[in-house]
């Protein structure tokens, strides 16, 4: 348990270590706090039940004489109001330090959340690769804030109700060392006993909701992501199910680690209350006086009163920790893991790199991480400016992966690229990302307006709306756009379930023109549009290659005819190279990629 703790103190910054101990000096002062409410109350009774105190005992006379007071009852009435005050003023400390002390554990949580977002973000494309989206918004939605409220709060808990404990326990001591130290025993050993019964499930319960956690993300992310298949298949019930059996899993383990930390509460509390019953009815048979009585009393069952939410606060952190503490060490390999791969963030601007010249592939081979086989291999090939090239050939074959390197979203193993005469490398990949344009097989919507998707990630006051406009009709989607309700200022849901594929295809391609990109990449961008739109757009593509480097990457030939330059994918080579005609003249496994697939055109439109 200490060892989760030192690990969460690990994962904080010097600033936020401060803050933890400027609690723990605060966790002091309202432990004060509440000693003073104990210690006050006592002396009250003891001198509304034997008021001749006032007179005989030292200490009582000299506050007495100090107060000034003219009658007993007016010095009642003004202790009273100390005590009042004391209590309130006690407990309103206790009650700001208590704030104060969830207010710094969520600060904490939420910039540790922001922290590794921001770690996330600094990582390569190919670390989104590798890990799923459920993935990593559970290491941020789920366990940072699991940690914060099972492991951080419980343990601030666990050390302001360890010092008002103590202080207790110490007041008790001074009162009556022997009852104290029979009570401190009692207490504590009951609370031993049941810790030591619950604490092997209560950590295994604690890795069940963990794993819980990350089922149930996956569970409602496949099956909302895939609702189309989930629907035609019917299988919402199998969905429903698992969802189901998982939530009742982990509703048991976290029921568990709750109740194994609340059992103890009634057994102490029947204990003390029966100690205190015990011990009243003791000192009137050997005092027989129920003065001294009701003032002992007063002062033990205020102490008990105290003390036992206290002790019940130290056992349940205890359990919680225990049940929890394990995510601590998932979170900070969270951070470890990601800080490792993560890159610099270059906030400083850089200059567009433009292709004037010609993009240079040279001998470039590229393995997938944890892969045998290198996906790209020994690759050369040459795009001249202002052409209009493509990438063809069988489903992964290596197009989407080149792609991916001419972004520079991905590194090569081996090779080089050039944008002109200068490498892709270091700060030269996000200047040249800046004037790149690339419009993917997935295509992803921000839940906004069409106008927001255009011009997506550029600031409301620097958007050009006759850009938009243009981009848009280069797009061949302003008409339809123009004859939504809204207009540009239409919404088109999440991930533009509102729109059509082919729709959500030309705004993409519009986003990526309103940039004015100098390289425009299209993976499969036309596949999902009729044969009249992808002709206008293919046109329009056309007119813009005398102004723009094009690389389409096309399953459907006929859209590749009119390439300057078409590049034959092979098992992550290049076969063959060349023009459409000349490709067909000499390329064996060309010619099947475009008869097989006017062959099956052919087919499909004598059947419909
Ligand atoms: N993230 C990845 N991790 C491991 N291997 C991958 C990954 N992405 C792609 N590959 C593999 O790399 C090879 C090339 O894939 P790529 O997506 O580049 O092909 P493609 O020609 O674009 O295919 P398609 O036309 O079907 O989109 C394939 O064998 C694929 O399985």
């Amino acid at each position: 348990m200490f060892n989760d703790l030192k690990e969460l103190f690990r994962l904080l910054n010097t600033r936020q270590r401060v803050k933890v101990y400027a609690l723990q000096v605060l966790f002091f002062i309202s432990a004060l706090a509440q000693i003073a409410t104990i210690g006050s109350i006592a002396p009250f009774i003891a001198i509304i039940t034997a008021p001749e105190l006032v007179e005989t005992h030292p200490i009582y006379s000299a506050i007495y004489d100090f107060s000034g007071v003219d009658s007993f009852t007016n010095f009642l009435i003004l202790y009273g109001a100390i005590v009042c005050f004391v209590i309130f003023f006690g407990n309103l400390i206790s009650a700001v330090v208590l704030w104060f002390s969830f207010r710094v554990s969520v600060s904490i949580g939420s910039q540790l959340q922001r922290r590794l977002f921001g770690l996330y973000m600094a990582n390569q494309y190919i670390y989104f690769m590798k890990n799923s989206p459920s993935y990593m918004i559970n290491k941020i939605n789920g366990q940072i804030p699991r940690m914060i409220y099972m492991v951080m709060q419980p343990s601030l808990q666990l050390v302001s109700q360890f010092l008002i404990v103590l202080m207790i326990i110490v007041t008790l001591f001074a009162v009556d060392p022997m009852l104290a130290f029979v009570s401190g025993i009692v207490v504590g050993a009951i609370y031993y006993v049941i810790y030591m019964v619950v604490r092997k499930r209560t950590v295994q319960s604690g890795k069940t909701v963990t794993n819980v956690n990350r089922q149930k993300l996956e569970i409602l992310q496949e099956s909302i992501r895939g609702i189309r298949d989930v629907k035609l298949m019917h299988i919402e019930d199998w969905y429903e199910n698992r969802l189901d059996r998982t939530t009742r899993r982990g509703l048991n383990a976290s029921s568990y680690i709750s109740l194994a930390g609340d059992l103890p509460r009634f057994i102490v509390e029947t204990v003390i209350f029966l100690a205190i019953i015990s011990l009243a009815l003791y000192m009137l048979i050997t005092e027989g006086n129920g003065t001294s009585v009701v003032s002992t009393l007063s002062f033990y069952a205020m102490a008990g009163y105290k003390i036992l939410p206290a002790a019940q606060g130290i056992y349940k952190s205890i359990t919680i920790l225990k049940g929890h503490g394990k995510v601590v060490w998932d979170v900070s390999k969270e951070f470890d893991d990601a800080v490792l791969t993560a890159t610099k963030k270059d906030k400083a601007e850089v200059e567009s790199l433009t292709l004037k010249d010609a993009l240079k592939v040279d001998d470039i081979t590229y393995t997938y991480p944890n892969e045998p086989k290198p996906a790209i291999k020994n690759m050369s090939f040459t795009v001249p400016a202002n052409s209009l090239v493509a990438f063809v050939g069988g489903s992964g074959a290596g197009k989407t992966t080149v792609a991916n390197l001419v972004c520079g979203l991905i590194t090569t193993d081996s090779g080089e690229i050039d944008i002109d005469d200068t490498p892709l490398k270091g700060i030269n990949v996000k200047r040249w990302q800046h004037s790149i344009g690339y419009v993917p097989q997935n295509i992803f919507m921000i839940n906004d307006t069409v106008s927001k998707n255009i011009t997506f990630g550029v600031p409301d006051e620097e958007v050009d709306e006759e850009k938009v406009k243009l981009a848009a009709k280069r797009a061949n989607i302003h008409d339809f756009i123009e004859s939504m309700s809204a207009g540009y200022e239409t919404k088109v849901g999440e991930n533009g379930d509102l729109l059509s594929g082919g729709q959500r295809q030309r705004l993409a391609i519009a986003r990526a023109l309103y940039r004015e990109p100098s390289m425009l990449i299209l993976d499969e961008a036309t596949s999902a549009l009729d044969n009249i739109t992808e002709r206008n757009i293919l046109k329009e593509i056309r007119t813009l290659s005398e102004s723009m480097t094009i690389i389409m990457i096309a399953h459907r030939l006929s859209t590749v005819e009119k390439c300057d330059n078409i590049f034959v994918f092979q098992s992550g080579k290049i076969a063959e190279a060349g023009t459409y005609n000349e490709l067909l003249e000499k390329s064996d496994y060309f010619r099947e990629l475009v008869y097989g697939d006017e062959h099956a055109h052919k087919q499909l439109e004598n059947n419909v």
